[in-house]
């Protein structure tokens, strides 16, 4: 049986551990590394899938905690899936809901069985084990889903972890049982283990001897800093098979991004450019710029001076300041247009210093232009 999603190894890096490659998916064949844009309630939020197209999205994010609790997953299905009901043709991935209810639900209890909440929308009591999470992205029908994972806080105990570990490793195990559409929908294992090195090889040797068509790397990104992250994606990828797809979960700043390709990582996902975008904050060459502040008000210049993007030849940053502080839609469609083109470029840039063997040069720009290397 064919697998659903197909990683193919191009070329790697000279210098570094990245990679450049190609993921098949039924929905395409996209290049990795990839930076995937977040539409967690089935949509990327003031976006039109029209406009992720043209910006070069491949695949975008749903959640499951939210699709289930709301519109339930039985109405996406019923409308034939994620794809035809949000009226997106290239890729999907959904979360499996995990994070979402340690994020957002209140009361949570986490059991062997699964974890016990309160619906964040209407206090009623829920209950997510790994079969009901399976059952909900096969419904939701999304190209590549996730299996549920317990993502711990990065600074508890070792023994703490150790057991979260084990036991999101039998919550995989239960997941690939359940899951009714191999062929068509890619399982992927959730790598855990906070900090520890040894727990995150048993984490990844947990998963690889399950044989997942990919992996995502977990419980990062949860307000650990920059440099730990990156000294656990410096232990942990290589513990993962090289003709797979990585997955760093929650990451999507420019300095960031380019680090996890630098140590063997190929998707990324954040909701970080189209959420400060909804406050009036833009990534650009120059670092952040708040459109919103009075400094801009008869600033006519584009949102950045080395910008391609239809917003940024289109439109100025007093007039963004204007919208965004009169609250109007268009304001946040443009700052959300701009900063997805921003990370999707850069990640088209990475792609190619792969390519031409010089992704460091590359970094030192990025963090000398960008603002990154000030303290
Ligand atoms: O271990 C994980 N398992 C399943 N989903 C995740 C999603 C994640 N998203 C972030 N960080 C990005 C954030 C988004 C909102 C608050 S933090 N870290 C994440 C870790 C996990």
């Amino acid at each position: 049986m064919d697998p659903a999603v197909k990683y193919t190894l191009i070329k790697k890096e000279k210098h570094t551990g990245a990679r450049l490659g190609l993921l098949e998916t039924p929905h395409g064949t996209f290049e990795t590394p990839m930076f995937m844009p977040v539409g967690t309630e089935a949509t990327v939020k003031n976006m039109s899938p029209e406009d992720l197209e043209k910006i070069g999205a491949s695949i975008i994010l749903s959640n499951t905690y939210h699709l289930w609790l709301r519109p339930g997953e039985d109405i996406v299905k019923e409308a034939g899936g994620l794809h035809k009901f949000m009226n997106w043709n290239k890729g999907i991935l959904t979360d499996s809901g995990g994070f979402q209810v340690f994020s957002l639900a209140k009361t949570r209890d986490i059991t062997e069985a699964g974890v016990h909440f309160r619906n964040h929308l209407n206090g009623r009591r829920e209950f997510l084990s790994p079969e009901k999470a399976i059952q909900i992205e096969n419904d939701l029908g999304p190209d590549i889903m996730m299996s549920l994972d317990e993502c711990p806080p990065f600074f508890e105990s070792y023994d703490y972890i150790k057991d979260s570990v084990e036991r999101t490793s039998r919550w995989a195990e239960r997941g690939l049982r359940a899951h009714r559409n191999p062929d068509w929908q890619a399982l992927f294992g959730i790598v855990q283990g906070a900090g520890f090195e040894d727990l995150r090889k048993q984490s990844a040797q947990d998963l690889v001897s399950m044989d997942f068509p990919g992996y995502s790397i977990g419980g990062l990104s949860v307000g650990e800093s920059k440099e730990e992250m990156n000294h656990v994606l410096d232990f942990t990828a290589p513990f993962l098979p090289e003709n797979k797809p990585r997955y760093l979960m929650g990451v999507g700043s420019a300095d960031s991004l380019i680090d996890g390709v630098i140590r063997g990582i190929d998707m990324f996902d954040c909701v970080l450019p189209t959420r400060i975008a909804r406050n009036g904050t833009c990534m650009t060459t120059k670092g952040r710029l708040v459109v919103k502040n009075a400094k801009y008000a008869r600033d006519f210049r584009p949102l950045d001076e080395n910008c391609d993007c239809y917003v940024c030849r289109n439109y100025s940053r007093a007039y963004i300041r204007h919208l965004i502080n009169a609250n109007e839609l268009f304001g946040t469609h443009l700052t959300s247009y701009h900063n997805l083109y921003f990370l999707l470029k850069l990640m088209a840039d990475v792609r190619q210093s792969i390519r031409d063997d010089n992704l460091l040069e590359f970094r030192e720009h990025v963090f000398e232009e960008y603002g990154f290397n000030k303290k």
